[in-house]
């Protein structure tokens, strides 16, 4: 129990925002306690809007993780990811903006100037692990504190889990008096048939290093979920036949190897048996196709 004077129930959106790499994913992934969003040391994997739910006796967190602000390429998908972060953050009850220890730059300014004055923000300074003298932390906070009014400044490492705890309670007080929006079992409110995409998609960027361009994706064909056994048909869309030749690899090697990973993984995570089936499909242009989006699920 909490030191809360009511015994009103707490339920809100928290919104996890910051340049890309900054940790984001590993922060929601660590809060919540089961992998939900997908991490890769390649900056710019997490696409969609993914919530991470977590219920305790008197509150209940619901994360939502937020694609890395983009201002590189300026196509359709781009637009729509940035169109995504601000639709994230005005519909927050609290915002935390995540920095990396000792690192402030351009691109945090960016993300920090589309944060809305009137949410609670708590700035979290994120892989203090790496900083060696804890002491350089303060002046660096103290410049932060500068930049807003932050609700609160908590420095963490979200890989070690330190001070985790403490930047829970601090989201706690700041969330407004609601019933539970979910049942407490949930972890996610995303589908298997998702987390199956985002799988696949997070090894095909490891296994592609840079070369793959981000306009490729993911489509789970069919999805067949059983008892004993989920059957998962996929595809992936790239733009051009050279990409296809790098999923596939030398005689379909690197293919098999994403999907020996993938169904892997996603045998860790359904807990049963799956068989997978991954095609390579060229389907030009997508990406600077608003419908194109909506029909891969980019609203
Ligand atoms: N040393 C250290 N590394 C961390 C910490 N948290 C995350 N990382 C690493 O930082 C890299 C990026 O982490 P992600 O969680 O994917 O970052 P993100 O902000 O969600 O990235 P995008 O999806 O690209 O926006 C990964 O290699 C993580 O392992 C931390 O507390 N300490």
């Amino acid at each position: 129990m909490t030191d809360q004077k009511d015994n009103h129930f707490r339920c809100g959106y928290i919104a996890i925002v910051g340049r890309p790499n900054v940790g984001k994913s590993t922060l929601m992934n660590e809060l919540i306690g089961a992998k939900v969003s997908i991490t890769s040391r390649k900056a710019q994997t997490t696409r969609h809007r993914i919530m991470g739910i977590q219920t305790d006796d008197d509150a209940q967190f619901i994360y939502i993780d937020t694609p890395g602000f983009q201002t590189r390429y300026n196509n359709a998908l781009n637009k729509n990811l940035n169109r995504t972060v601000r639709d994230t953050l005005s519909t927050a009850d609290v915002i935390l903006f995540v920095v990396d220890a000792g690192v402030y730059g351009q691109a945090d300014q960016q993300v920090l100037d589309l944060i809305p004055e009137n949410v609670p923000t708590i700035l979290v300074v994120n892989k203090t692990d790496k900083v060696k003298e804890k002491a350089e932390l303060i002046p660096f906070a103290e410049k932060l504190a500068a930049l807003r009014d932050f609700a609160a400044i908590v420095p963490v490492s979200a890989r070690q889990r330190f001070q985790l705890n403490r930047l829970e309670e601090e989201i706690r007080h700041l969330l407004p008096e609601n019933p539970p929006f979910f049942s407490p079992d949930d972890v996610t409110d995303r589908s298997e048939r998702f987390m199956a995409a985002e799988i696949i998609r997070e090894k095909i960027f490891r296994y592609t290093g840079d070369e793959l361009p981000y306009t490729s994706t993911v489509v789970i064909e069919q999805f067949e979920r059983k008892e004993k056994i989920c059957r998962v048909f996929a595809a992936v869309l790239v733009e051009r036949e050279a990409h296809k030749a790098m999923i596939i690899g030398h005689k379909g090697e690197k293919l098999k190897e994403i999907s020996t990973e993938a169904r892997l993984d996603m045998e860790k995570m359904f807990g049963v048996p799956v068989y997978l089936e991954i095609w390579v499909k060229v389907k030009s242009g997508w990406a600077d196709n608003e419908a194109g989006l909506r029909a891969y699920g980019y609203e």
